[in-house]
């Protein structure tokens, strides 16, 4: 019986909770989208389905959604939860909200857990409030978010918006003081028609009480912190220990691609670019010229050898960035960018490449599906929330890094286990 079914809203996220979930000691497999067969899940404890629906019409978000928990709903799961961004990306439309409600009916849910906390990353709640590294979230810079810029930091506020009913908030006070209060509180919410409740969160220890007090729920929702707490008070009944045990052939060569612009990766990419041999994709060639994708896959060819592997990167500074999105059209530029990475690692693959280390939300959907991956079983982490996958059924390693997560010598260190 698989204990958790996870409907992850994009893909790094994706890797993000599967990645905490197996740090508290779970086995987990995530599968891009939902899978069109039945999974024959021996030894698994949660999947995660990746989709890809954070900013999308809302009626496709419900829907895909709502088809990624009937098929976990029909591989056995015993409870679920929707995993979105740690700074509840989402705009008054959606599509936490809406997603939250037909999940609520799918699974018969009279109230849900609203939880993006990850004190781990520094995400907090207080008061229903959260925090991004002690800011308010409307002032942590999540304010100017291209897509889903974040105005308020109110949960409730957020919450109640871009869905149908209310919230209730229990305090900080009573999950570190008076956790036995918590079921009697609940229930009171519960009686003044909330259907939705926020905990406050400092650290790991209150998540934990969290998960233990909301463990009947048939549908929870936050984000990877979540994920953790909930593995972790099973995996203590259990008595199981953390580590994936998944070990990382040496044997076949590697490759870093880098097409996130953020300021965490770019930084990852000068610190790496420093160590090992680096190519800077040119973008006019990327659009112009169909002879340059064999060129690049042969550079990275030639420097299969070397002690550290190749790092093929489109990373640019904003300045840059604006000048060529200026010049060719973003929605064109970022198009034709994935596309090439795409089939760069698809040519990678074809020469006995067996490791991707690939930096970059949209750039890792990219990859994923030019290596048609399926689903990977997700390994230890790099980083927090971003862990080594083996392919599912393949000896292929993909690492799948959000712009802003890891530290500067992230490259690097994630070539440690098969280097050792
Ligand atoms: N030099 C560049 N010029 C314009 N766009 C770029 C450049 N390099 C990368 N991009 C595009 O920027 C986007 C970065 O997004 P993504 O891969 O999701 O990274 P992040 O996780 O940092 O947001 C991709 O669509 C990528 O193709
Ligand atoms: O919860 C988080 O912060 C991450 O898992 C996540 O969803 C990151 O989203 P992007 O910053 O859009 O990659």
């Amino acid at each position: 019986m698989i204990r958790l079914g996870v409907i992850a809203d994009d893909f790094t996220g994706a890797t993000d909770i599967a990645s905490f979930m197996v740090n508290a000691g779970w086995k987990v497999v995530m599968f891009n989208g939902v899978p069109e067969q039945a999974f024959a899940s021996e030894g698994v404890d949660a999947i995660v389905i990746a989709l890809k629906s954070r900013s999308i019409a809302v009626e496709d978000a419900v829907s895909q959604s709502l088809a990624a928990s009937d098929w976990l709903k029909a591989q056995g799961c015993q409870r679920q939860l929707f995993k979105y961004c740690s700074t509840f990306d989402s705009t008054a439309q959606g599509n936490i909200g809406p997603v939250t409600d037909a999940l609520m009916k799918n699974l018969h849910a009279e109230m849900t857990l609203v939880c993006p906390a990850v004190p781990d990353n520094g995400r907090t709640i207080v008061h229903g409030h959260l925090f991004v590294k002690g800011e308010l979230l409307n002032e942590s810079g999540m304010q100017h978010h291209p897509v889903t810029p974040m105005k308020a930091s109110s949960l409730k506020k957020l919450m109640e918006a871009q869905s149908t009913g209310l919230c209730g908030n229990i305090t900080l006070d009573t999950v570190k003081n008076h956790p036995d209060q918590i079921q009697a509180q609940l229930a009171a919410l519960q009686k003044s028609q909330a259907r939705y409740v926020i905990f406050d969160v400092l650290d790991n220890a209150d998540l934990l009480t969290v998960a233990r007090a909301t463990a009947a729920f048939p549908l929870v929702t936050g984000a990877a912190g979540l994920g953790y707490a909930i593995a972790a008070v099973e995996t203590q009944q259990q008595q199981r220990g953390a580590g994936s045990g998944m070990t990382i052939e040496a044997a076949g060569y590697s490759v870093v691609l880098s097409g996130s612009c953020s300021s965490m990766t770019r930084q990852q990419v000068d610190f790496y670019q420093q160590r090992a041999a680096s190519l800077a994709l040119d973008v006019e060639k990327i659009l112009h010229d169909a002879a340059y994708l064999p060129v690049v896959a042969e550079w990275v060819r030639q420097h299969a050898e070397d002690a550290l592997a190749p790092l093929v990167y489109a990373t640019q500074p904003p300045q840059i960035i604006a000048l060529i999105q200026e010049k060719y059209g973003a929605a064109r530029v970022s198009e034709k960018i994935e596309g090439f990475f795409a089939e760069l690692a698809q040519t990678l693959s074809q020469q006995g490449f067996n490791k991707f280390i690939v930096a970059g939300g949209e750039t890792s959907g990219a990859v994923t599906q030019g290596l048609h991956i399926r689903g990977m079983v997700i390994g230890d982490a790099v980083a927090p929330g971003v862990p080594w996958t083996q392919v599912l059924d393949e000896r292929k390693w993909v690492i799948l890094k959000s712009g802003n997560f890891g530290n500067s010598d992230f490259f690097l260190k994630a070539q440690e286990p098969f280097h050792e």
